[in-house]
């Protein structure tokens, strides 16, 4: 097979065919820059060593499968010849041998396998009785590197856990990841990067590579440096039990019985060499790494290039050790008290005494802010922190001083609006990501402000939203600003362009991910109940949608449809009697003005001034009178009210998984989540027979695999008899189908794309600033931005999506091309019959 450049399989791992399609190493050119590199797809096959591995070959060459009466049915996935275990009634794990691994979540061992797999593989849908997950290259990287996790661990493990013997293949893919994964470090030490190995000839190979030898530095006589590895012995992260002098948390209620615990240890043992009391195996040992020196601005080619040979670099921070850049005096306020899941996550970052760069991911309102606070607190030394928003900055801030006893003069903010630089040697900026990488001309505050973070060294770069961020961004924010150690946050790691692997390579593996219905059992987030609520078009309306040729104004329709206003205007009678507080979320800004003024709610969107919005929230928050409010999707993210407990959708950006469980994120935190038998709500008005139930279906997949379950509610009982219920008569509903159709289609698109504050449409945006940026505009279609392709977030890069398009354009044949031509052609025919007619009457 000829070496494929810049391919893209869409999947991640361990799966056959995808295995199949694997960008060789070799395809990944040897050229001196990053520019024209794109890294493969999450968890694809990333290095030679994994390419060579075919596990389609090996599966199809020893599997015998049967034929018999139902097999068809299941084709490449029956898996009836796999033998069971005697005793595998007690087992928690199927494995099958195109690597997916299934696991019963109600099985006595269930928590010590969870804990492993978490450790192991990427979790990829965690409903409540049935996890899946899958071992791929990435995780098995981040098992190596934080775990320190052996082939031999991990398959024994495995093995123990399993109905089924691991198959061959799965067994020796594991060893040929895990073989060279972590292996190779690249380490920051006295402000010189050094690659850093255990093992002699593995360095000795890699310095006799022509590419990595010319960005060696020759120090004296060019001496390979030997030395003793820091342990992970006295670092204690602020904020735990541990730091407090506390004793172990107790076992948690419901863990299995005694002597089901003797055998869980074993197993536990058996993966990580860590007993329950904490002892490892082997504390006491100290290994010798062998290292050598390379240059700075050689460091992506070297990373690039060992990439190549099979040796992944991850980099690590000897943070205790860095005499060179000032001390920050940060420490966590005594009364913090970070939570169990907030520890682990902790933990992967910080496993070998070093900080780790990587991902952490938890959900909205899970306390992503004070991880990525205790790791400031961990490392103490200067960091920047890097937001979507102008909003969360200022949150950002606060939570820094909330938590923790730092001088609020060392936390410097920039954005539009505030400029100064932190006082002493070392201090915390917060800023947007825009701020950072914007490339037209800037003030003389706001480059003075660029010089100082970009001539200087961060302990800590904090990457919030992290996969928001469009990767082109994110390539300039790293070259710019150079720090020890990178640490992405995020609720979601999903992106709708094929850059989320690039965050892996960019960041660093995925350390951790909490499972969200674990975490709502906890207490730690609120109990949601999710429902889908079909609304038929009525058929004055439905026709109109039908015959209506342009998209937006067709999407106007189903979301002006009345009887999608009637359950919304029932529900939130039904909630506010309920004692709930209500957020009703529409995209669209004309439907959002039209439901609020007939509704006579209080509305906030890009265009409502700053002092308005800030009073709208406070009266939601204290007045007692004030129980909803309609958003439009300024306030998917960063907006915290703990108030809240009930929303409503009525309408959303298409396709997109991400905003879907953003928005269920405002919910999550209610502040009444710990109340005996509370449960939030989160409603999406769906109207029947139209697009808009395929987007639901597509929007809700995320949360799904979270393990959420959407009830589907046909009826409101009781909505025919609701006093005073709108639209109710015929002449009523013709009214504003009327007031729809005269709309242009303009008011059937959405709000702009507030991906940053510093462009004007988040909560705290100077409303001056507002208009320059309130709607944007992409070509594409609209499955494009559907997330039509499995997609949750477009690029916001215009000329990318005119690639995009003209790419699809070259695709078609001139069949289809004339085709459209045609069509094209009826649409501007109807539209001037039309305008025709309209100017007739
Ligand atoms: N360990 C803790 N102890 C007490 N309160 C906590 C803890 N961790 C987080 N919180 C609180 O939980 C709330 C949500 O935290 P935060 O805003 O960091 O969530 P998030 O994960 O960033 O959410 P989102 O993704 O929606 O922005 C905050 O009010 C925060 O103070």
């Amino acid at each position: 097979m000829p070496p494929k450049r810049k391919s893209a399989p869409t999947n991640a791992s361990f799966d056959v065919k995808r295995s199949r399609t694997a960008t060789p190493a070799a395809s990944v050119s040897s050229s001196d820059d990053f520019s024209d590199y794109e890294a493969p797809e999450e968890g694809h096959v990333i290095h030679n060593v994994v390419s060579k591995f075919s596990l389609d070959e090996r599966s199809s060459k020893s599997i015998v499968r049967k034929t018999d009466s139902v097999s068809h049915i299941f084709g490449k996935r029956d898996y009836s010849y796999l033998t069971l275990k005697p005793n595998h009634a007690t087992r928690p794990l199927w494995i099958d041998p195109e690597g997916n691994i299934i696991m019963e979540s109600f099985s006595a061992l269930a928590p010590r396998a969870q804990e492993f797999l978490t450790a192991i593989a990427e979790p990829i849908s965690r409903p409540q009785f049935i996890h899946e997950y899958r071992i791929t290259a990435h995780s098995l990287h981040a098992a190596v590197a934080s775990a320190g996790l052996t082939p031999d661990d991990l398959i024994s493990t495995l093995e123990r856990f399993s109905k089924v013997s691991v198959p061959a293949d799965i067994a020796s893919f594991i060893r040929e990841c895990t073989e060279s994964y972590g292996k190779v470090k690249l380490v920051l030490k006295d402000n010189k990067y050094y690659i850093e190995c255990k093992e002699p000839e593995t360095l000795q190979k890699l310095i006799q590579d022509p590419e990595i030898a010319q960005g060696r530095v020759h120090e004296g006589d060019g001496a390979v440096v030997v030395a003793k590895a820091p342990q992970m012995g006295g670092l204690v992260i602020p904020g735990t039990k541990e730091a407090a002098g506390a004793a172990q948390a107790p076992t948690q209620p419901g863990a299995p019985a005694a002597e089901k615990d003797q055998l869980m240890e074993d197993v536990f043992t058996s993966a990580t060499g860590i007993h329950e009391d904490g002892e490892g195996d082997d504390d006491d040992e100290e290994d010798t790494v062998h290292s050598f020196e390379i240059a700075r601005d050689f460091v992506e080619v070297a990373q690039k290039r060992c990439l190549n040979l099979g040796y992944p670099i991850s980099e690590e921070y000897a943070f205790r050790d860095d005499t060179t850049n000032a001390e920050l005096p940060i420490d966590l306020k005594p009364h913090a008290r970070i939570r169990p899941y907030q520890e682990v996550s902790l933990n992967k970052m910080f496993g070998n005494g070093r900080a780790k760069s990587g991902i952490i991911v938890l959900p909205c309102g899970a306390g992503k802010t004070l991880v990525g606070i205790s790791a400031a607190c961990t490392i103490k030394k200067s960091v920047v922190v890097l937001a979507t928003s102008a909003m969360s900055v200022v949150q950002w801030r606060q939570q820094f001083i909330q938590w923790c006893n730092i001088d609020p003069d060392q936390i410097a903010i920039f954005t539009s609006e505030s400029k100064t630089a932190f006082k002493g040697d070392a201090g915390i900026i917060v800023s947007t990501y825009s701020m950072v990488t914007n490339s037209g001309n800037r003030s003389h505050d706001s480059q003075k402000m660029m010089d100082f973070l970009t001539s200087r060294e961060w302990g800590l770069l904090i990457l919030d939203e992290v996969h928001v961020v469009p990767a082109g961004m994110f390539r300039k924010t790293l070259t710019c600003i150079s720090a020890h150690t990178k640490l992405g946050l995020t609720a979601t790691l999903l992106r709708e362009d094929d850059k989320i692997s690039d965050l892996n390579f960019l960041i660093g593996p995925k350390l951790y991910e909490a499972n969200w219905m674990e975490l709502a059992e906890q207490g730690h987030i609120a109990k949601v109940q999710c429902a889908e609520v079909w609304c038929p078009m009525t058929p004055e309306f439905y026709m109109e949608y039908l015959n209506e040729p342009d998209a937006r104004k067709r999407t106007l329709h189903y979301i002006m449809n009345p009887r999608k206003f009637q359950a919304c205007q029932f529900l939130i009678d039904y909630h506010e009697k309920r004692g709930d507080k209500i957020i009703v979320f529409s995209d669209n800004v004309y439907a959002l003005k039209a439901y609020a003024l007939k509704l006579r709610k209080a509305f906030i969107y890009g265009g409502t001034p700053q002092q308005e919005r800030l009073s709208i929230l406070e009266n939601f928050q204290l007045n007692p009178n004030v129980n909803t409010i309609f958003l439009s999707k300024i306030g998917d993210t960063s907006l915290d009210l703990p108030e809240a407990t009930c929303l409503i959708q009525i309408s959303a950006h298409y396709g997109s998984r991400r905003q879907e469980a953003q928005r269920l994120g405002r919910i999550l935190r209610a502040k009444r989540r710990n109340d005996e038998g509370f449960n939030a709500f989160f409603y999406s008005l769906v109207s029947k027979d139209t697009a808009e139930m395929y987007y639901s279906t597509k929007r809700q997949a995320f949360l799904v695999d979270q393990g959420y379950a959407f009830k589907v509610i046909t009826h409101l009982q009781g909505i025919e008899k609701f006093p005073g219920l709108a639209y109710s008569t015929l002449a009523e509903r013709k009214e504003l189908l009327e007031q729809v159709v005269l709309q242009n289609a303009d008011a059937g698109g959405q709000e702009g794309d507030d991906f940053d504050g510093a462009r004007g449409l988040s909560f705290n945006a100077n409303s001056s600033r507002k208009s320059k940026a309130k709607f944007k505009r992409t070509t594409g279609k609209l499955s494009e931005l559907s997330g039509g392709s499995t997609m949750a977030y477009i690029e916001t890069n215009k000329s990318r999506n005119k690639e995009l398009k003209k790419d699809q354009y070259k695709k078609k044949s001139s069949f289809f091309k004339k085709l459209d031509r045609d069509r094209e052609k009826r649409q501007k025919e109807q539209l001037a019959l039309k305008e025709q007619y309209s100017g007739a009457n």
